[in-house]
């Protein structure tokens, strides 16, 4: 917490007044009918943070079926445990189901509630998502198919150099794809002020969500206080913040309007709008692009990154799965060896059990095992239930990964569940959230996870050494695993030297 020093007046009134209005606001809400769930721990709630909560989510969804209240602090969280609950809550109450929970911290003081995954403003979210709409849509992103085949054959360079680096490899990877889709950019490596400028407002970010950190997130009307008030200092952490994600938008952002004017730019996001909407944005405006162009980054590098690492790992842990793959890319592509080309994104048509195989990845370790929270912007009533408005509610996307009746042998990692077959079609795929809130960057991180499979496994064997076992974080937000040594071998002899002359060779195209 932000709140030290002499603050203690201060801090000791809050309390009391926060206390009152948080149980006002918890006797209200249980009069209604809010869904049945677990009985309450008082004070902590359900979560004393468990170890296993995730067997927990399971069992509760078990037990209660469609959808069930938590209790956190007291205060309740609705979850949804089943598609039914999902397609008649998120999809068809869209419009009631769509807001984000409210930060006083991250969104009224550092300025996020302008944010596209923040905003719960109807009008300027609808704006967002035009955007995202118009340079993000499956034709759209096309456009950087052949940079995201690059990173990934310099990933496979770089495994075969230095395989124990791995989480950092493939993370770079991602972002430097975030900053080229987003602004024409090239990251130029790790030390790029651009990327260690992004990689903290990740971070800042990842605090300010994060419930507990701050006070004033508890106690909203702290607020109020200013800065020169002992324990005020969260308003001061808050315009250092602030500060920082405008930097963070708009540098990137003039470096694109001066290659526009200098008709130097790469095709990007941010380019494609100026040029569809004028220099000013149109009806959009400016700021509006920055922003949208800014959630790239923040949107699409750690949740993208997470999906690769747990594909490594199922590679390692399933390598008659890796085998089954490269089989199918060997009779599509032909056998690899001097004189082949590796695998591009319009091969992935051709390769159903590649694809397939992607699917399985976001399907056996959701990236977002409970989704993102939305929060109610009013209220409904469903089977009796009342949904109160303002409430918290998430999707339980682990519960469902790991339901018998869609998927038998759930924890096994078997992409033959997505094969294009009949019965597959009616398969859930839920990695990317729901409802009006659904990720806008779902085809982009497609294709980036389409290069890492295709490139990754025509170059490579990737091997767990014997004895190592591979576990997961135990976090409640981005699912992936924790760092495990892995052997890399070329699959073929020349891979090396393959990679290195598509290299070159796009280098001078
Ligand atoms: C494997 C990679 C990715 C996964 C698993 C993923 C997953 C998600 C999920 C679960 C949500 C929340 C949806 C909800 O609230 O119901 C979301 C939202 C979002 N994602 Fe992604 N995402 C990925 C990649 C990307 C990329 C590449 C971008 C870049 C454009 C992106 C941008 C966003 C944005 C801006 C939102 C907020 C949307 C809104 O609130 O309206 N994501 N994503």
């Amino acid at each position: 917490m932000m709140l030290t020093g002499p603050s203690l007046w201060a801090a000791l009134l809050a309390c009391i007044s926060g206390l009152i209005v948080l149980f006002w606001k918890l006797r209200s809400t249980s009069s209604s009918q809010l869904p049945p769930g677990p009985s309450p721990i008082p004070i902590l709630g359900n979560f004393g943070l468990p170890k296993d909560f995730r067997t927990k989510f399971i069992r509760w969804a078990d037990q209660y079926r469609d959808v069930m209240t938590v209790r956190v602090l007291g205060m309740p969280l609705i979850v949804l445990n089943s598609r039914r609950a999902i397609t008649e809550i998120f999809e068809k109450r869209a419009a009631s189901t769509f807001g984000r929970p409210e930060r006083v911290m991250a969104q009224e003081l550092v300025g996020l509630s302008e944010d596209a995954g923040q905003t719960s403003d109807l009008k300027l979210h609808r704006e967002y998502r035009r955007l995202f709409s118009l340079a993000m849509s499956p034709r759209a992103v096309q456009a950087y198919a052949p940079y995201q085949i690059q990173q990934f054959r310099q990933v496979a360079l770089d495994l075969l150099r230095s395989p124990a680096g791995w989480e950092g490899t493939m993370t770079r990877a991602v972002s430097t794809i975030a900053y080229r889709v987003a602004y024409g950019y090239d990251i130029k490596d790790v030390d790029d002020p651009m990327l260690v400028r992004a990689n903290k407002a990740m971070q800042i970010t990842e605090k300010i969500v994060t419930p507990g950190n701050f006070l004033v997130d508890v106690l909203p009307f702290l607020k109020y206080l200013p800065e020169w008030v002992p324990g005020a200092d969260f308003q001061r952490t808050a315009k250092v913040y602030q500060a920082h994600f405008a930097e963070t938008r708009e540098v990137p952002f003039r470096l694109v309007e001066q290659a526009m004017a200098d008709g130097t730019a790469k095709p990007s996001f941010v380019a494609t709008l100026l040029e569809e909407h004028g220099a000013e944005g149109g009806q959009y405006g400016k700021e509006r692009i920055m922003w949208s162009a800014a959630s790239i980054h923040t949107g699409g590098t750690d949740t993208s990154a997470a999906a690769i690492h747990n594909f490594l790992a199922a590679m390692v842990l399933f390598p008659e799965v890796q085998s089954t793959a490269q089989a199918e890319l060997d009779r599509i592509l032909g056998k690899p060896g001097r004189g082949t080309s590796p695998p591009t994104l319009e091969d992935r048509e051709r390769l159903p059990y590649c694809c397939a195989l992607l699917q399985e990845v976001l399907r056996w370790q959701p990236v977002a095992p409970f989704s993102l929270p939305h929060a109610m912007v009013r209220e409904e009533v469903w089977e009796g239930w009342t949904l109160p408005k303002g409430v918290i509610i998430f999707a339980n996307v682990w519960a469902m990964s790991r339901d018998e009746r869609d998927f038998p042998h759930a924890d096994r990692f078997d992409p033959t569940r997505y094969l294009p077959t009949a019965s597959s079609s009616s398969k859930p795929t839920f990695g990317f959230g729901f409802g009006r809130r659904v990720c806008p960057g779902q085809h982009l991180a497609e294709a980036t996870l389409g290069a890492a499979v295709l490139t990754l496994l025509w170059a490579l064997r990737i091997e767990l050494p014997a004895g190592v076992n591979v576990e997961w974080r135990e976090e409640y937000g981005v699912n992936r695993p924790k760092w495990f040594p892995i052997e890399v071998k070329e699959r073929f002899p020349g891979a090396r030297e393959i990679l290195r002359q598509s290299l070159l060779q796009q280098q001078t195209e």
